[in-house]
């Protein structure tokens, strides 16, 4: 009769059959985990621990701890099929566009002025360090009835940059009329520009009133955006007629939908916003729209707030001015409300009935209010939503890329804080018998690699993995040459990574040195 089978042992044969199979022989880790395995039915389960794990069930509900590896797994969308094997190095980092696009950002909201060319005032209240972000400095009162300015500072108080909004030559009558901007701060959605404060003043050598704003760098209004120089959908050229409509009708409706949205949450707080013009929205993003300078009307004509019908009546109003506003983009023209009818035919001619119609009802003020509204254009809301939640995708697939980064970064600093410090010259653990030697056999090994040639190897896959591993301290082994290829050792990560960077003494001791420079802690 055959023996009976010991099952843990003919698992624990398997699968150190397996190891030698891939080359790796008496594995540590392996044999930790086998000796350590738990037959017990239902009994918890960690797929990345090296100990106690079974290593070919992954149950998803038993995930219990940290990750000791590193964590490239991709999201989707996927932008291009790769074998599973191949990596390209943006796979690595955020894309480039994306980027670009917040590195400009950031520089756009550090920049200053040099006081010296500056004639605005060094500070007002919290805020200094004006910079104007108007376009051209010629006065306009053709919006609020007073010239308006528009600049960026830092607030002494938080450090953000904000928007300040001064209308110049404005005299506030009645203290309280500037207290709506208490209402208005609570009144918060995605495609509004959010107030802060409000403040009389006469530092710019005038009366202004002033108006603090969420920062949005690099914005554009979209009367600069549809109508500037640089429009973003030129008109043809009589030589050039257009088959088809000038702007896309998927911008139009993006447009719509998102300032009804914003509508839908100002009319909700019993307000009404009152500046749906070209140059008082602002393009933050690619296809994102935000209402700017609500609140201000309501502080330099507050009679209009005082009772429920006019504030009904304002309403209204901004569901006619949202219609001359589609129109007007559609036609690509901003005088188009002059010539309505003509407008109207252009858009019958090139854009669905359902656009024409909908622009129709607002301007002609056939839509009583905004609820009704957004009803009737639910369909267009539902595709700006997906749309929405495939840009979030694309983004939260694209953050993942960096998941790792900036721990190598930490562990970076730490290796550059560390290795071949100018005091540790004479210490016996740098030297080729010390502990700490490894680490300088390391950082070779990570970036100072040759091939067979003696060309460089730069391999950022190879260097991502290493420190990956590194900082895991994983069992893996490695062989560490010496520069003079005298000295050759086989170690693993973990022996490779000093206590020095594992341990939280040596973070105590990199926060001394930070402090001692005088830089932000990383
Ligand atoms: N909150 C903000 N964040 C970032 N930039 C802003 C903000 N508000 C306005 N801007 C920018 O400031 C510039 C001037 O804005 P403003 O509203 O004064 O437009 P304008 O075309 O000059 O209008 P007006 O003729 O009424 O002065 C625009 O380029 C706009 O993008």
């Amino acid at each position: 009769m055959a023996p009976a089978i010991d099952p843990q042992l003919y698992h624990h044969q398997g699968l150190q059959h397996g190891f030698e199979n891939m080359g790796l022989g008496e594995n540590t880790t392996a044999n930790a985990a086998m000796n350590a395995y738990d037959f017990t039915v239902g009994a918890s389960v960690n797929p990345y621990a090296q100990t106690g794990v079974d290593m070919f069930y992954q149950p998803q509900q038993t995930y219990q701890h940290p990750l000791n590896y590193h964590l490239y797994a991709p999201l989707a969308p996927y932008p291009q099929k790769l074998q599973p094997f191949q990596k390209n190095i943006h796979g690595f980092f955020l894309p480039d566009n994306l980027r670009e696009e917040l590195q400009k950002k950031a520089d756009a909201t550090l920049q200053t002025l040099p006081a010296i060319s500056s004639i605005l005032p060094p500070s007002i209240e919290e805020y200094h360090q004006l910079v104007p972000l108007d376009i051209s400095n010629q006065k306009s009162a053709q919006v609020f009835g007073y010239p308006s300015w528009a600049y960026k500072a830092f607030s002494s108080e938080d450090g953000n940059a904000y928007a300040l909004r001064r209308l110049e030559g404005f005299r506030l009558s009645n203290e309280a009329d500037i207290r709506i901007v208490q209402r208005w701060r609570k009144v918060l959605s995605a495609n509004i520009v959010t107030i802060h404060d409000a403040w009389t003043t006469t530092k710019f050598g005038d009366s202004s009133i002033v108006f603090v704003y969420d920062y949005h760098p690099l914005s554009k209004t979209l009367a600069e955006t549809h109508f500037g120089p640089n429009p973003r959908y030129p008109n043809p050229t009589r030589q050039h007629q257009p088959t088809g409509p000038i702007v896309p009708e998927q911008v139009l409706w993006s447009y719509i939908v998102q300032i009804a949205s914003a509508l839908r949450v100002i009319h909700s707080a019993g307000l009404a916003a009152r500046v749906i013009e070209p140059s008082k929205i602002l393009l933050t993003n690619k296809m994102r729209i935000r209402l700017n300078c609500c609140g201000i009307f309501d502080v330099i004509h507050p009679e209009t707030t005082r009772s429920q019908e006019s504030v009904r009546e304002c309403q209204q109003e901004d569901l006619i001015q949202l219609g001359r506003l589609m129109l007007s983009i559609a036609f690509n023209t901003p005088s188009a409300i002059q010539y309505p009818q003509k407008s109207m035919e252009y858009i019958g001619r090139h854009y669905s009935i359902q656009l024409r119609d909908s622009i129709y009802y607002l301007y002609t003020g056939s839509t009583k209010n905004i609820d009704e509204y957004v009803k009737s254009i639910a369909n267009q809301a539902f595709q700006n939503f997906d749309s929405a939640l495939h840009y979030e995708d694309s983004l939260e697939s694209a953050l993942s890329r960096e998941l790792e980064n900036g721990r190598l970064v930490r562990l970076l600093c730490k290796f550059g804080f560390i290795n071949e410090r100018p005091e540790y010259d004479h210490d016996p653990r740098w030297s080729e018998t010390g502990d700490r030697y490894y680490l300088k056999l390391f950082r070779d090994y990570v970036f100072h690699s040759v091939d067979e040639s003696n060309n460089p190897v730069v391999d950022m896959a190879h260097v991502l993995t290493c420190l990956n591993k590194l900082d895991a301290g994983v069992d893996e082994k490695i062989m560490l040459v010496s520069r003079d290829s005298m000295n050759c050792f086989v170690v693993t990560y973990k022996e490779a990574r000093p206590q020095q960077v594992q341990t939280m003494k040596f973070d105590l001791l990199l926060a001394t040195y930070l402090r001692s420079f005088m830089v932000p802690s990383c």
